[in-house]
């Protein structure tokens, strides 16, 4: 995924997060990697780069691989503005993100649907997309990834975190068919954000 470390100067002060939130193997990285190609050229977009106990090379999210004292480190010396546990990983958010919203960013986050409360007390403009798609598309795409073997992958289909509480600015993407269908409503989406 495209990612912008950065922080952008200079902006209108009118900006927001957009957190993206969904189901294993629904999509999430993918949309977002298609809306980051789109406007690989606009400034105002951010994507975060995630921090996860992760390795680095494992998958094809862009995010910095770091072991579990590092992240635990990082998160004494208050280095995420959000952070919080999943599948055994932990991940986090860098604090950069919210100073980049606060600077006129729109900022979009692969986020968390357990952890959306830390998100909407944290940002205070928030907007969530919930990437979706069917559940038997999911297990096919998920096995088809490789990234976890059958164990981890049926926790992840079995996960089922409560939903966003009422009252939240939420948008669904159903991202069942192809790419550019899902892909194509994500970039409508940030177009208007940045309007
Ligand atoms: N619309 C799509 N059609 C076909 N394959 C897709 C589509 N969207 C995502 N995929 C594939 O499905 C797998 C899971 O997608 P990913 O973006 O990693 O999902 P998530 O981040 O929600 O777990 C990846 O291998 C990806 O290439
Ligand atoms: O609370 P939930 O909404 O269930 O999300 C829990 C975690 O699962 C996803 O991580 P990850 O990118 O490692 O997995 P995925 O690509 O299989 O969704 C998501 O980005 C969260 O970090």
């Amino acid at each position: 995924m495209l990612t912008v470390d950065a922080q952008p100067a200079g902006l209108a002060e009118d900006g927001m997060a957009i957190v993206v939130v969904g189901p294993s193997g629904a999509g999430k990285d993918s949309v977002m990697d298609y809306a980051a190609r789109h406007f690989a050229e606009n400034a105002r977009i951010v994507f975060a780069r995630r921090v996860i106990t992760r390795p680095a090379d494992a998958g094809s999210e862009a995010h910095i691989g770091v072991d579990a004292a590092t992240f635990s480190r990082m998160k004494q010396e208050g280095a995420f503005c959000v952070s919080w546990e999943a599948h055994g990983l932990c991940y986090g958010i860098r604090r950069e993100m919210l100073d980049a919203v606060g600077q006129g960013a729109v900022v979009i986050v692969n986020g968390s649907r357990q952890a959306l409360p830390d998100f909407v007390s944290t940002f205070p403009r928030l907007k969530i997309v919930t990437i979706t798609a069917h559940a038997e598309v999911r297990a096919e795409r998920l096995a088809k990834r490789g990234r976890e073997g059958a164990g981890a992958i049926a926790a992840r289909l079995d996960r089922q975190p409560r939903p966003p509480a009422a009252g939240l600015d939420t948008v669904t993407i159903d991202n069942s068919g192809p790419l550019d269908v899902a892909g194509t409503a994500f970039v409508s989406l940030l177009t208007s954000a940045l309007n």
